[in-house]
């Protein structure tokens, strides 16, 4: 079981996985007190979502940035400056050496985090060979991890399967978040490597991001809550 330094209620990250500032708004309203992380992705972030992360944070909301950079060195430097002064607490970047390296020395001095995305959620051991790699998921997650451990990272994105594993490998100095998670009964959709949200927090997730069942739920605040409750339990 993890230690108790993260506020069980701060380890919810709903992804605002919407079209439009305007829905992200009226989403945030119906969350209410209920949510204090909130994800922005590609989907948001494309549509004016970059502004919204400032003035979430400024109103005093956690914002992960997950813009999954990846580029050449320089790039992903001068990009990670840029988002440096947008007020998130985590960014995503690719978990290429290059990138996480250019990543890490760009945040120096800044109150950004850098969360290496090791091997996404929707992916499984087919898909990665697909993608021409010889390794299956659970190698390749741990070889990034390490990399990503000894360039300096601040935390990893993996699946809650994973995260037991990665626990013993990088232990408590770096944050463990997951995406991939289903309350029992909710649709998979895309999601190949998932877990509930008590057996994510069981496993060493520090984190739990979730999208989908939170925001197709009839009630998203119900769900949210529904979450909340499934984390105390876990972490009592
Ligand atoms: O490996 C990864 C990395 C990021 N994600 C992101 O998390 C959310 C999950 O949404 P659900 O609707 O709960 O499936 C989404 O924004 C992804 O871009 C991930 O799923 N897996």
């Amino acid at each position: 079981m993890q230690p108790a330094r993260i506020a069980p209620r701060d380890r919810l990250i709903v992804a605002l996985d919407l079209p439009s500032v305007a829905s992200a708004e009226a989403m945030i309203d119906r969350l209410g007190d209920a949510v204090t992380f909130y994800k922005i992705g590609y989907q948001l972030g494309y549509a004016g979502g970059l502004s919204l992360a400032t003035q979430l944070a400024g109103s005093g909301k956690k914002v992960f940035l997950d813009l999954k950079l990846h580029d050449i060195g320089n790039t992903v430097a001068r990009g990670v400056e840029s988002v440096a002064g947008l007020g998130a607490t985590f960014l995503t970047v690719h978990a290429y050496p290059q990138t996480m390296k250019a990543a890490v020395e760009a945040r120096a001095g800044s109150g950004l985090k850098i969360l290496a995305v090791t091997v996404l959620t929707s992916y499984d051991d087919t898909d990665l060979h697909a993608a021409g790699y010889r390794l299956n998921v659970s190698d390749l997650v741990e070889a990034r991890a390490k990399q990503a451990q000894a360039l300096g990272v601040d935390g990893l994105v993996s699946s809650p399967e994973e995260a037991a594993a990665l626990r013993k490998i990088v232990g408590d100095q770096m944050n463990l978040v997951t995406p991939g998670i289903r309350p029992a009964g909710s649709a998979t959709g895309d999601q190949k490597r998932i877990m509930t949200p008590a057996r994510a927090i069981a496993a060493g997730a520090d984190y739990l991001v979730v999208g989908r069942p939170v925001l197709e739920a009839a009630d998203p605040k119900a769900a949210a809550e529904a979450i909340h409750t499934e984390i105390a339990q876990a972490l009592a």
